[in-house]
Formats: C-alpha cells, sequence, structure tokens
C-alpha cells in the first residue's frame, strides 16, 4: 500500500544557502495491514521520514524520489487531492499527546468535533461514537474522561485519546513517532498494547518510530534499521536479532535493554499483573 522509492531530503541552511543531505535515497514498502519498525539512534532520520510521508517535512527543504500511497504519488499529487489523503487515509500519533490536542477545551471535543466537522455525523453520533472509541482504548469512565482538560488527565489516558482519535476517521496508515517514550515503563507497555490490538483489529498499516528495537519487535512484521539518514537494512525482527547484515545492528542489539523479555509488551503487562497480585 506505500512505496518509498530513492527518497533524499535536503535542507538548506536559510542564512548561508548551505544544502545539506538528511535522507540519503532510502527505498522501503508497506503492505496492507503491516506494521514496519523504523528504529535507530536519535539523529538517524526516522521522525523526517514520517514528515516526508505527511508533507510536513522544514520549510524550504527538498523531497526528491517517490513515496506512493496506494497508487498516488503524494510528492506530485495536487493540493486538494494531498490534503484529502492526508485528512482521511494518515494519521498520525506523535511522542507528545499535548502537542495533539488544546489545552483549553476538553479532550471530548477534540474526538467530537473531529467527527462531526470531518465526518458530518451529527453531534449526537459524534458523542456516542467518542465514548465507545475510548472504550475500545480501554478507558471506561468514558463521562469524566471526555469532559477533563488535558492537564486534568496522565500522559498514557492523553496518548490512549489521541489514539481514539487517531482511529475514529479509519485511516489507512498509522504513522506513530515514539508514541511512548514520554511516558512511565508500565504505561509505554500498556499504551503500546492497545495501539497493537487496535491496528490488528482493523488491519491498518503502519509505521512505528523508535529507538527501542525490542519494542519495535514486539509490536512490527518487519524493522527497518536507519543510521545517518540511511537505512542499512530492512528484515523480520528474528533477520534482525539472529542474522543482522551490518556491524551498526550488531551493535544496537548488544546494547539493547531487556525491556520485554517475552516478546511482546502484553507479557511484560501480564509479568506485573502477577507482581502486583502477589505484593
Ligand atoms: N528543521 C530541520 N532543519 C534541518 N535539519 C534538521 C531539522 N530537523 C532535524 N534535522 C536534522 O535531520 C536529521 C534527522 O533528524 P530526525 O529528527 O529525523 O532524527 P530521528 O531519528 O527522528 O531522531 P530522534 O529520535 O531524536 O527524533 C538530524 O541530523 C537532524 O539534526
Amino acid at each position: 500500500m506505500l512505496t518509498i522509492e530513492d527518497l533524499v531530503l535536503t535542507v538548506t541552511d536559510p542564512d548561508t544557502g548551505q544544502e545539506t543531505e538528511i535522507l540519503h535515497g532510502n527505498s522501503l514498502t508497506l503492505g496492507a495491514g503491516e506494521a514496519l519498525g523504523l528504529v535507530g539512534e536519535s539523529g538517524s532520520g526516522k521522525s523526517m521520514t514520517l514528515k516526508c510521508i505527511l508533507g510536513i517535512e522544514p520549510s524550504g527543504a527538498r523531497v526528491d524520489g517517490r513515496i506512493e500511497l496506494d497508487g498516488t504519488d503524494l510528492l506530485t499529487a495536487g493540493g486538494e487531492q494531498l490534503r484529502r489523503i492526508r485528512a482521511e487515509d494518515l494519521a498520525l500519533i506523535a511522542q507528545n499527546p499535548h502537542g495533539a490536542l488544546n489545552p483549553v477545551l476538553p479532550v471530548g471535543r477534540y474526538l467530537i468535533e473531529g467527527m462531526s466537522d470531518a465526518r458530518g455525523m451529527s453531534r449526537a453520533d459524534a458523542e456516542r461514537k467518542a465514548a465507545e472509541l475510548l472504550r475500545e482504548v480501554g478507558i471506561d469512565d468514558t463521562d469524566r474522561v471526555l469532559r477533563s482538560y488535558p492537564h486534568q488527565l496522565s500522559g498514557g489516558m492523553l496518548q490512549r485519546v489521541v489514539i481514539a482519535g487517531a482511529i475514529s476517521g479509519n485511516p489507512k496508515l498509522l504513522l506513530a513517532d515514539e508514541p511512548t517514550t514520554a511516558l512511565d515503563v508500565t504505561t509505554q507497555a500498556e499504551v503500546v498494547a492497545i495501539l497493537d490490538e487496535m491496528r490488528r483489529e482493523r488491519g491498518l498499516s503502519m509505521i512505528f518510530v523508535t529507538h527501542d528495537l525490542d519494542l519495535a519487535a514486539a509490536v512490527c512484521d518487519r524493522l527497518a534499521v536507519m543510521k545517518d539518514g540511511e537505512i542499512l537494512e530492512i528484515g523480520t525482527p528474528e533477520d534482525i536479532r539472529d542474522r543482522p547484515q551490518t556491524e551498526y545492528t550488531r551493535n544496537l542489539m548488544a546494547a539493547r535493554p531487556m525491556l520485554y523479555p517475552d516478546g511482546h509488551p502484553a507479557a511484560f503487562l501480564a509479568d506485573v499483573d502477577t507482581k502486583e497480585a502477589d505484593a
């Protein structure tokens, strides 16, 4: 459903006019319903790759190559077509949920207005649907949460609201940019498990950006390892773990903390529950 070919991103320093190439001709494909993890250290170009897909690269930057979503090249598509694709087919879940939510409005407005404005739903239907989506992401006291302002909710709760908002428009492709980095470890596992479940149930494709190789391996079908603006290798989590093709990947594997020893955030959570029950 997504094909990226020879993606090159070049930025120009507005003061000196000097050009710097940030992404160096990367290619990848993503099938319908597939999750691809983009892993690598800080500054390797993971977020910039997502920005190119979303068409929100830094101003003055030049994007060359091809980014094709279900047959449409996003780099050459016209204004209205591109606006529709971004609004309907793509959904971003960013690191900081506060960025997506208006601090002076209750979070219910974000969900309800999103659905009534973008999808022409009646207010009553949008309210019902918002509560349904919140239950799907594991929030039971939906009335309280819908009435709450962002500062009244925890980071994990807010990220669930953002996930509910992201899936409310039935996008084809979820772009998750370090969606749990700002959360504590237990909340991180909960939120990733919910994101994973929602995605699988709905058959959505996802690009999951993270520097955490184990986390990516737990929820992705394939991993692309990035370094200095280049994709070094792409493979299944088993390929990357057992048959790394580059020294860099081998070192990345060796350096990773064993956060999810049983391979999935849900297993980690079950472990936490058992320990809490024992305590
Ligand atoms: N607005 C910008 N203008 C010019 N260069 C930028 C800009 N933003 C980021 N860069 C550079 O682009 C490169 C890739 O950055 P990017 O944010 O994609 O990395 P990343 O892998 O997502 O890292 P992180 O995990 O820290 O977010 C870095 O060298 C960074 O310095």
